[in-house]
């Protein structure tokens, strides 16, 4: 069997959403071995550090290789765990892949500089050097890519890293795992630690005094209290947190790239990504012709197990998201919204909700205000450009932001208002190992992927070096 350690035994219960089948019984791990782990890798993290950046990239480029190789026995544990599409969890396979192959590379470039001197005889320079063994806790939604988004540029900088993924999703990030260590990367080096006690995981993490950096995918609220108990050790952190993205259709949009655009955003992972978009603002103008266009793409919408050929819709991951999904659902309809489409749970099981549109929304309803994290197209109307970056900036918020327009000088104003980390202009797939990701206000801390995605795992140290002229 490939995957050697789904056998270890354990209390760790792994089902599949779709189906409520038991996928794998597995260990869990306790914050004593945590501990253990974290120690082990910190001793062998000064070896890894000492070889050359083109020795890392070397074993990094073949466990990207192995990925790739092995994409889709992945997928299908990623869709089998987490109940995405097999073609969206093929697609994670190669996104998160192609963190590897980047960071492989960029660890070539982590350059240092000489700065010109302030005095005759001393000499000043930077060098960068890997931050030391770094923790990561990652999300359910992509079981695959925010694990290797983090250790890609982790391993590259020369750190060592400890993983704790989401208890429901584990079987991928110790798919990842065997993958990593059979392609080179020392097997103390990176660690995945599933466990069934988080909390207690998240604060050893922040307090254990050889874990140097914790990066975090996941709610504002777990965010915000990884950072409160990361302050005793000044645990440095990356937090990439929630969203609550607005797409925005101006009346000068290409209609049908704009209805496109939502569909690809609105509806990947069934609407479960921190990037989706959550509230779609619409111009008086052509708010019917754009809402029947995407009544028309929904109803093309197929909704089943993942692992089904031509299923676009999978099960949200656990009963709790149905149930809040619905609850937003119901809560918008009580204050006037109306459902266009869908709105209830779907007849494919208990973990299905339906692709919905609600029309009437407006700023004031909890769908808007809150993360949906499931299917549901909620749709406000807006006169002018002013109101909508109003609307669109009224929210603690500030990871992605979307619009749809062709005039050039709006499309300058728009982007420069949106007070987002991230701005998709005429385009609702904005994700790329390339650029850097991440968000601001209570969307997070610091970046993932492109050059400075590896920056997050470096510090920069200063030398001045004296008696240049004796
Ligand atoms: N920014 C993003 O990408 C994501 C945002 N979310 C948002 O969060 C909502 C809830 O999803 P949920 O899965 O509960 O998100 P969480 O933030 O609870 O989970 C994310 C990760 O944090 C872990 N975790 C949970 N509690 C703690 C803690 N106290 N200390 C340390 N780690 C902890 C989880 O472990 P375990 O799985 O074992 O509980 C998981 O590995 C979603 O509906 C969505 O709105 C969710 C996922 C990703
Ligand atoms: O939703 C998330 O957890 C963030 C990852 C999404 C992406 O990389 O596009």
């Amino acid at each position: 069997m490939l995957f050697a350690t789904l056998d270890a035994g354990g209390g760790l219960s792994v089902a599949n959403p779709a189906t409520d089948d038991t996928l794998a019984t597995i260990k869990a791990y306790g914050t004593e071995e945590i501990a253990r782990i974290i120690e082990r890798a910190d001793s062998v993290r000064p070896a890894w550090a000492a070889r050359t950046a083109k020795d890392r990239a070397q074993v990094l480029r073949r466990w990207h290789d192995l990925m790739i190789a092995h994409q889709d026995e992945l997928a299908a544990l990623v869709t089998a765990e987490s109940g995405k599409p097999l073609a969206e969890a093929r697609g994670e396979v190669a996104y998160g892949a192609a963190f590897i192959e980047w960071f492989a590379e960029e660890g070539k470039r982590a350059y240092g500089e000489t700065i010109p001197t302030f005095a005759p005889g001393k000499r000043v320079l930077t060098i960068k050097q890997g931050v030391g063994t770094c923790a990561g806790i990652t999300p359910w939604n992509f079981p695959v890519a925010m694990i290797t988004r983090k250790v890609a540029p982790a391993l590259a900088a020369g750190c060592a890293m400890v993983v704790k993924p989401a208890e429901a999703t584990p079987l991928a990030a110790l798919a990842l795992e065997t993958l990593a260590h059979r392609a080179g990367v020392p097997e103390d080096l990176f660690r995945v630690v599933p466990t069934l006690d988080p909390v207690a995981t998240g604060a050893l993490f922040c307090n254990h005094p050889l874990v140097r950096k914790l990066s975090f995918t996941g709610s504002t609220g777990v965010g915000r209290k990884l950072m409160q108990q990361a302050a005793t050790n000044i645990t440095r952190l990356s937090l990439e947190l929630g969203g609550n993205a607005p797409f925005i259709v101006f009346d000068d949009a290409d209609l049908d790239a704009a209805v496109g655009g939502l569909m690809a955003s609105k509806f990947r992972n069934s609407g479960q990504t921190c990037v989706c978009a959550n509230r779609i603002l619409v111009q008086d103008s052509i708010h019917d012709a754009f809402v029947r266009k995407v009544e028309e793409r929904v109803a093309a919408l197929v909704i089943g197990n993942g692992a089904e050929p031509g299923t676009t819709i999978g099960p949200l991951i656990n009963q709790a998201a149905v149930e809040k999904v619905e609850a937003l659902v119901a809560d918008a309809c009580a204050a006037g919204a109306t459902v266009l489409a869908g709105g209830a749970r779907a007849e494919a099981g208990a973990g299905f909700f339906e692709p919905t549109i609600l029309t009437g929304v407006t700023p004031e309803m909890a769908v808007t205000s809150s993360e949906i994290f499931g299917p549901v197209v909620a749709v406000i109307r807006f006169a002018d450009e002013a109101e909508a970056i109003r609307i669109a900036n009224d929210t603690p918020y500030g990871l992605a932001a979307y619009f749809y327009a062709r005039d050039m000088g709006r499309i300058w104003r728009v982007m420069e208002a949106l007070e987002y980390g991230m701005v998709g202009v005429n385009d609702g797939i904005i994700s790329t190992e390339v650029a850097p990701f991440g968000g601001i206000k209570h969307s997070g801390l610091g970046r993932e992927g492109s050059r400075h995605g590896l920056d997050e795992y470096l510090e920069l140290k200063y030398c001045l070096m004296g008696g240049i002229d004796r």
